[in-house]
């Protein structure tokens, strides 16, 4: 119900910040058809409503068969430069409509590419549109919607855990492009496919080394080892989803102790197979009460039929996430946000505003 005249709207309708979702899994249903039509991609259905059953799923599945739902709509949208540019814009929309005002958006550069990729993805025929042309892209379209809607969007590039030969190039580009919207570096995928590759440990050394943010997925379905890999080898700042911590206590302390970001994602935890659905196991009761540095965010609202709001409703309805927990969690998300710190400072003075507080009394 929207609020009458005069009525406070609820915290949860303030002003929030998103870390974790991903360009390729945030799509409009109404784009990837309209660019199968033009291009002639085959898709399994062509209405929105037809379509949304094969993409979009409501029970668990394991992260495996989550990630095989990208193979039916990617080859709609990959290669084109127009759709990659329309993507971002329109992610950038759906975004601001939700309430976001500050969001880190991922991506494979690569998975977007028909050109310069190898094996090129999607069983797509070789084209002419590179990895680095597509960043170009998406910051093009990132920066139309930030102008247009009022809200400010960083990138972070995806290496892809089963792709090592594509990682040194993911981190050449965020180099390139760095504080051209792209913000970090990140490894995606399949976390059991194997043990972290020689390359991307270059990749992240080298990201170390030239001063861009490092975060990646770790402890999704992965043991604590992969966490532990992912900080001490990665040098990961924060962590994608990180749950399976809990199954190591004392690395767990350590991380507490150390204002460790997690990423997390409630919806996509239960239908990755993450975590269990049982929801009063959910790793997200801990985080809370151990007040532990996390945000709550989508990861792919396309798949998972989700805005941030559905995200937020889990919490509070069946994780116990309070009002004053909104707002710890948002500033929390802000201050690990991979912004410069003059630019956290403003983005941190906004929430401060929105949510009423005093910078000089939290929590
Ligand atoms: O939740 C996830 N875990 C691991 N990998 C993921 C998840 N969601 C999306 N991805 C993969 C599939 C995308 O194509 C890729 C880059 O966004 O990242």
């Amino acid at each position: 119900m929207e609020p009458g005249a005069g009525q406070r709207p609820s915290v949860f309708e303030l002003p929030k910040v998103e870390l974790h979702v991903h360009l390729d899994g945030a799509i409009k249903p109404e784009t990837i058809l309209h660019f199968g039509k033009k291009r002639g991609i085959p898709l399994p259905a062509d209405t929105v409503e037809d379509l949304l059953p094969h993409i979009s799923y409501s029970e668990p599945l394991t992260l495996t068969q989550f990630l095989a739902k990208f193979d039916i709509y990617m080859p709609a949208v990959a290669g084109d430069r127009d759709a990659v540019r329309r993507i971002a814009y329109e992610f950038v929309e759906m975004k601001a409509n939700e309430g976001v005002i500050y969001v880190e958006v991922r991506y494979s550069p690569h998975f977007l590419a028909n050109c310069k990729v190898y094996p090129v993805p999607w069983n797509q025929n070789e084209g002419n549109l590179t990895p680095d042309e597509v960043v170009n892209l998406v910051n093009q379209g990132l920066q139309d919607g930030e102008r247009d809607f009022n809200i400010k969007a960083r990138s972070i590039l995806c290496c892809m855990r089963h792709m090592p030969s594509w990682s040194l190039e993911v981190v050449e580009l965020c180099k390139k492009y760095h504080n051209n919207t792209v913000v970090a570096i990140d490894l995606a995928g399949d976390e059991l496919v194997a043990e972290t590759f020689p390359e991307h440990r270059q990749a992240y050394e080298e990201a170390e080394r030239c001063g861009i943010h490092r975060t990646a997925h770790a402890g999704e379905i992965g043991s604590p080892l992969v966490i532990k890999e992912a900080i001490n080898v990665l040098k990961a700042e924060r962590l994608g989803h990180g749950y399976h911590v809990l199954e190591d206590p004392s690395l767990y302390k350590e991380l507490l102790d150390r204002k460790m970001h997690f990423e997390t994602c409630p919806r996509s935890s239960i239908l990755t197979g993450a975590c269990d659905p049982d929801y009063k196991k959910h790793p997200v009761i801990q985080f809370m009460k151990d007040k532990a540095n996390y945000s709550l965010n989508t990861d792919d609202p396309l798949i998972f039929n989700s805005t941030i709001e559905t995200d937020y409703k889990i919490a509070k309805q069946f994780l116990g996430f309070t009002e004053e927990e909104f707002k710890r969690v948002n500033i929390n998300a802000a201050q690990s946000s991979f912004l410069p710190n003059k630019e956290k400072r403003e983005l941190l003075s906004k929430l401060y505003e929105a949510y009423g507080m005093d910078p000089d009394n939290l929590f």
